[in-house]
């Protein structure tokens, strides 16, 4: 018949369930299983013989097979060894016909191997060597935070090295590692403290150390290079041959457009790993884009991935699916899932739970200062906060309102100094800013100087300074990373600490890449007399452990959890030996509050992909939800319990036994092969299982909270962990 134009022939009929589950349009036209053997047809012919007869005699096979023996016993105990190669992958990638030599992990790193990740190098092993996927050679290691990414990767580079499944020859001789500038020290110091500084010779890349050194040099075999740095170097790059990639944080690799993921596609790398801590499946382009970065073309091309996985999928999410558009949806999910899962794999924390200590964790909510609630009130009456009700102002000027409100929130004298910066410059008379800050001067004293503020003028200030002093009192040896995402906000804090003499450590935006491993270690140095860490989160804490504190303040609240639970992440892991302390501050029945229940709300969490590159300005309000943001609740201790619908009146709350709520997750990949992510905020059912406590509540049996009580209003307060004791 004709279709189209083209002149088309049935060669033969697709079963329906071929064409549900999509697989009759994959490679080969078969099942992932298909999959497998289709590649594995591709080699070409070659002549049996020729290998073999390459070994001029006898004697030199017996000669050169003797030597093929596992670099460590696999029949030590708690040896690791790696599966074998099955009979289709010898018959593909075995070389002169090696006999098959077990691959063993080095003992020297196994006794430190979590069991989870023994089970990740196997996996890493396994689809590197296109064991899982035949011809296939990438991986994505999607585990959550703080499970030990690196260490599982520098594991699999020694072994690879050093040994092969093929008469024990090396699988490689050089790897890449690209990752974001401030962890590429963190690379180094890792594969010193797994290898010590012998048995590899890594190079890291900076203003002083050159790509042409790496080159000219036969020593080293790891490359570490940032993101920015290889595109500056991207010529020399491509000139090595790179048989192992890894680009650590290569979630920024979601959109294959952007510079550095064409770069990297463009390098001649087969074997390709991803390192993610952040779920890849709640965007299917962006799942794409990654797959197709690891293992390319496997999925087929865009359009096509589109028509069969992404537009089934996501009409059969829709309320209005038909019952056969769902089934359909479902089908292919399965499929795409059971496909890439060969290659994919995601741990959440839980497993590593039981290796760390406590984290209690605690929302607390501080009572405003008295200047601080005039000046509130003041900036809701203003005549830009009203014309954002009316719907009256342009598209972005909610946010200049939202701006201010977080600013006096974290302290008056921040406000003071914008006021007095947009008054001063040339365009105060037509600026938006003008109806906002009209009259807010003659609310601050007459002689005010922000240079001179005071900790009593704001609510949060106050509580966090008496923090610290408790702290420093009863836990000398333990240190603090204080959190803002605002750099001011960092100068006041800094401030703080200098006025009490708490000697300090300071990351932000600016700090030199060059100088950011060195500060981070001078602060988990046990010899550090550092007490606090400052730590823009924003700039720069992805990737870092800051295991040296045990206390961790957040001082201001994003309005994208994964900033706040990135900051988390960063004492409470691996390495930790105190009991973690973690405090969100919030100013009571403000804004901070408003944000804190989108964070926790259903449509927060829907939101919630934990995703850092998402930010306020792709939040859309309704005039309603602005109603709602730009109100000062006055008498309330807590506006969040409020809205909790919880009878307790914080006096002995400790948790409500309601079953947990299925907690709602953003995965466009479907429910059905998801496990709790724990990366995820808390829910408002999970926060009503937390401990509730008001301010006025007699008998605090936690001493940190006991001092600060006083300017505190409420608190919220969960531990996990509990069991290993405080
Ligand atoms: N088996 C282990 N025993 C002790 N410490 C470990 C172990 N594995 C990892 N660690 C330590 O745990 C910390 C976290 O590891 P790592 O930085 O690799 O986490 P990650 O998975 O890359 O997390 P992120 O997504 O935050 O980058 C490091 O200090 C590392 O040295
Ligand atoms: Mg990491």
């Amino acid at each position: 018949m004709t279709l189209g134009g083209k002149e088309v022939e049935v060669m033969g009929i697709i079963s329906p369930d071929d064409f549900n589950s999509g697989r009759c349009f994959q490679l080969g036209g078969g099942s992932s299983a298909a999959l497998r053997s289709s590649q594995a047809v591709k080699k070409c012919f070659s002549n049996p013989f020729k290998s073999v007869c390459k070994l001029s005699s006898k004697e030199n096979r017996q000669k050169s097979f003797q030597n093929c023996k596992p670099r460590h016993d696999p029949y030590a105990p708690n040896s690791l060894v790696m599966p074998q190669p099955d009979n289709n992958h010898q018959w593909m990638f075995s070389k002169n016909c090696f006999p098959v030599v077990d691959v063993v992990i080095d003992p020297h790193l196994v006794f430190h191997l979590r069991p989870h990740q023994k089970e990740g190098i196997i996996f890493l092993y396994e689809c590197v060597m296109g064991m899982r996927v035949n011809g296939r050679c990438g991986a994505i290691l999607a585990d959550e935070m703080g499970l030990g990414k690196t260490l599982q990767c520098i594991s699999l580079i020694w072994t690879l090295q050093c040994q092969g499944p093929y008469g024990g020859k090396p699988v490689i001789k050089k790897t890449l590692i690209v990752s974001p500038g401030s962890l590429v020290n963190n690379w180094r110091k890792e594969f010193q403290k797994w290898l010590g500084i012998e048995r590899i010779k890594i190079f890291t890349v900076d203003q002083d150390h050159k790509v042409e050194e790496f080159t000219k040099s036969p020593f080293y075999s790891v490359l570490i290079i940032s993101y920015e740095m290889l595109l500056r170097s991207l010529d020399q790059i491509k000139n090595i041959k790179f048989d192992l990639l890894i680009c650590d944080e290569g979630h920024r690799l979601k959109n294959s457009t952007i510079k550095t993921a064409t770069a990297l596609i463009s390098l001649a790398c087969e074997k390709r790993i991803i390192l993610t801590g952040t779920p890849v499946q709640n965007d299917l382009q962006e799942f794409f884009a990654l797959i197709d970065f690891v293992n390319p073309g496997i999925l087929g091309s865009l359009p096509s991935y589109r028509k069969i996985y992404e537009e089934p999928i996501i009409k059969s999410r829709q309320p209005s699916a038909s019952e056969e558009e769902k089934e359909l949806g479902e089908r292919r999910a399965a499929e795409l899932t059971c496909l890439t899962g060969l290659f994919v794999l995601r741990r959440t924390q839980e497993v590593i739970n039981k290796y760390l200590p406590p984290k209690i964790e605690n929302v607390v909510f501080c009572r405003p200062g008295a200047l601080q609630i005039e000046l509130y009130r003041k900036l809701l009456n203003s005549q830009a906060v009203r014309f954002c009700l009316q719907g009256l102002l342009e598209n972005s000027s909610h946010l200049i309102c939202i701006g201010a409100l977080k600013k006096l929130c974290n302290h008056p004298c921040l406000l003071f100094s914008s006021v007095k910066e947009k008054e001063c410059s040339s365009t105060w008379d037509e600026n938006e800013e003008r109806n906002l800050y009209e009259g807010l001067m003659n609310v601050f004293p007459a002689d005010y100087n922000p240079v001179m503020f005071t900790e009593e003028e704001s609510g949060k200030l106050q509580v966090l300074s008496k923090l610290l002093a408790v702290i420093h009192e009863l836990c000398p040896d333990e240190k603090v990373v204080l959190v803002s995402n605002y750099t001011q906000t960092l100068n006041i804090l800094q401030e703080v600490c200098k006025r009490h003499g708490y000697a300090y450590k300071r990351l932000d935006g600016q700090t030199q890449i060059s100088q950011r491993q060195q500060i981070v270690d001078g602060f988990n140095s046990k010899y550090s007399t550092d007490f606090i860490f400052l730590l823009s989160s924003k700039a720069g804490g992805v990737g870092l452990n800051l295991i040296g504190g045990s206390h961790l303040i957040l001082y201001d609240i994003d309005w994208n959890p994964a900033t706040d639970i990135q900051a988390m992440s960063r004492v409470w892991r691996d390495g930790q030996k105190h009991p973690v302390h973690i405090y969100r501050l919030l100013t009571t029945g403000t804004i901070e509050e408003k944000i804190y229940q989108r964070q926790i709300s259903k449509q927060g969490l829907s939101g919630a992909v934990v995703d850092l590159t998402k930010t306020c300005d792709h939040i859309q309000f309704s005039v309603e939800e602005l109603k709602n943001l730009f109100t000062l609740h006055e008498s309330s201790h807590c506006v969040t319990h409020d809205l909790l619908d919880c009878e307790c009146t914080g006096e002995n709350h400790t948790g409500d036994s309601l079953e947990k709520f299925p907690v709602f997750r953003n995965c466009q990949l479907g429910t059905h092969q998801q496990k709790s992510d724990s990366l995820k905020p808390v829910s408002m059912s999970q926060l009503k299982q937390w401990k509730h406590f008001s301010g006025d509540h007699l008998n605090l049996t936690d001493p940190f909270l006991e001092r600060i009580r006083e300017n505190v209003s409420f608190f919220f307060q969960n531990i996990t962990n509990q069991t290993t004791a405080i």
